[in-house]
């Protein structure tokens, strides 16, 4: 059950209350962003100042991260109950905490023995009843991402959701008052926790001192590849907003800051609903499986530590790629890697020609450079690489939505949704066939190499040979 909202036209006296102090700027209604920060006169920052006033500044113990829920969990017992009962994982923590002022601000009139109000019981209230990132998508609406790269992410997300929600869910029934104040009369469902977790995600930022946090009215303000503005700490550890040096920004005019400059559109859509049409940064990530039929597989996959990937991006119209995976997977006890189990720590260790390497899972690429069958290696690597490329292409480009289904019924995609799915297969398309393109023309450099025309005619001959054998084996049979 959503909590009851308070207008935004709220928030000026909120953030009075709460010392939050906002100069020349005022949280308003920004065309296709929900809400944005406007400018109320006329600014101007000069190209060479370091020292600009701040149009918005944010008191320390306002900013939500890891550790103000360790101070919020001092001055309330049970909160400090619940937290250790779920465990030390900072962000979820944070996002217990949500869960919990969610719980309070949707009962109305406030009466427990747990649960301490604080400004962010009031302040969740100020913020969307829905983001437009994937998660919180429809079944027809994520169907639209088959084929790109958000598919297997959004359903990894949702799966991580669905195990979290259980456990806070068991773990918190377990202790009366907050089986009363989270659970009775289904104060919270599921979507609350899908709905916390995007809020969080596209509102958190990164301060320079605090670390990842949320920050009151910071995150009322919208993204722009040209940022006229940015965040900071100031010497008594409040958060502030100040011009970027050169910025002009007239009266009724939005203040923009930047989420993150390297941030692909796959990762803008995941994180924050929608693609900056404005960014130029070309990259993909995708998932990539070991081989099926590899018996080190599972070894492999525990000794690297983290899910196998193909990074490819285009800077300046050149493919870069990096899968320090694709590499591990691509070699074998023949090549001189093993894996073994010590007795007794039981720890399995990872050696490469026999030396050690169990923690440099992700240098095989420099790790391969002495061997003389280096080349083999890339071209094995490239290979596997080329091969998820192209597979992730045919997906891309067999789901191709062809045009956009008329607006009809409630339940059809919503059409912000429809026209991210298009934006983002169509970038990813692109970058795909450019991956694909370059990994050719390295395989054709590669199959020129001197060492690999001497590996690949042994292995003609040895397997010519095998095939003479076999011949004379059957010759033989048959007399
Ligand atoms: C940190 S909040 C900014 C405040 C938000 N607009 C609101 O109404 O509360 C981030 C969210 O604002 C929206 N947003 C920010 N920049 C945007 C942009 N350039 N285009 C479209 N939506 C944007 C997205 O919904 C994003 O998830």
């Amino acid at each position: 059950m959503p909590p009851p909202k308070i207008s935004i036209g709220d928030l000026p006296a909120w953030a009075h209350l709460n010392s939050i102090a906002f100069s020349n700027i005022k949280v308003a209604k920004s065309e296709g962003k929900g809400y944005g920060v406007i400018c109320e006169r006329d600014l101007t920052s000069p190209q060479d100042s370091l020292d600009t006033p701040a149009l918005l500044t944010v008191p320390h113990d306002l900013i939500l991260n890891a550790a103000a829920v360790e101070e919020y969990a001092k001055e309330d017992r049970t909160f400090r109950q619940l937290l250790d009962a779920v465990g030390p994982r900072s962000s979820r923590r944070v996002l217990l905490f949500l869960l919990v002022q969610t719980a309070l601000a949707s009962r109305g009139s406030y009466h427990s023995s747990a649960g301490v109000l604080n400004p962010w019981t009031e302040y969740i209230q100020f913020l969307p009843e829905t983001v437009l990132v994937p998660s919180l998508w429809t079944e027809d609406e994520r169907f639209l991402l088959r084929g790109t790269s958000l598919e297997s992410a959004v359903n990894a997300k949702l799966s991580a959701l669905v195990a979290e929600f259980d456990t806070i869910r068991e773990i918190s029934s377990d202790i009366p008052c907050w089986n009363e104040i989270l659970w009775e009369s289904e104060t919270l469902s599921f979507r609350d926790w899908i709905l916390l977790d995007a809020l969080y995600r596209s509102r958190c930022l990164e301060l320079p001192k605090s670390g990842e946090s949320m920050v009151p009215c910071i995150d009322m303000i919208n993204h722009s590849a040209c940022p006229t503005a940015y965040y900071d700490e100031n010497s008594e550890d409040e958060v502030t907003l100040l011009l970027r040096p050169g910025a002009s920004i007239s009266k009724g005019e939005e203040i923009f800051i930047s989420y993150g400059e390297a941030k692909s559109a796959a990762e803008m859509l995941f994180s924050y609903g929608f693609i900056d049409l404005e960014s130029t940064i070309e990259s993909l990530v995708l998932p990539l499986d070991p081989f099926p039929d590899d018996p080190l597989a599972k070894a492999k996959l525990f000794a690297f530590g983290e899910a196998p990937r193909v990074h490819v991006s285009r800077q300046n119209g050149s493919i870069v790629w990096k899968s320090p995976f694709a590499y591990l997977m691509c070699l074998n006890e023949e090549d001189g890697l093993e894996f073994l189990i010590l007795q007794e720590t039981r720890q399995l260790n990872v050696l490469w020609q026999q030396e050690e390497v169990t923690n440099r899972m992700a240098e095989f690429e420099t790790l391969i450079q002495s061997h003389p069958l280096c080349s083999i290696f890339k071209l094995r690597t490239i290979t596997v690489v080329h091969g998820c490329l192209q597979s992730q292409l045919e997906r891309a480009q067999s789901n191709m939505i062809d045009a956009l289904p008329a607006p009809k019924a409630d339940s059809s995609p919503r059409q912000e949704c429809v026209q991210a799915a298009l934006l983002l297969r169509r970038i990813e398309i692109g970058i795909l066939e450019a991956g694909i393109e370059a990994l050719e023309d390295e395989k054709t450099t590669l199959l020129t190499d001197e060492h690999v025309v001497s590996y690949l005619g042994s292995m003609e001959t040895a397997e010519s040979d095998l095939v003479d054998e076999e011949a004379s084996n059957e010759a033989d049979d048959f007399s």
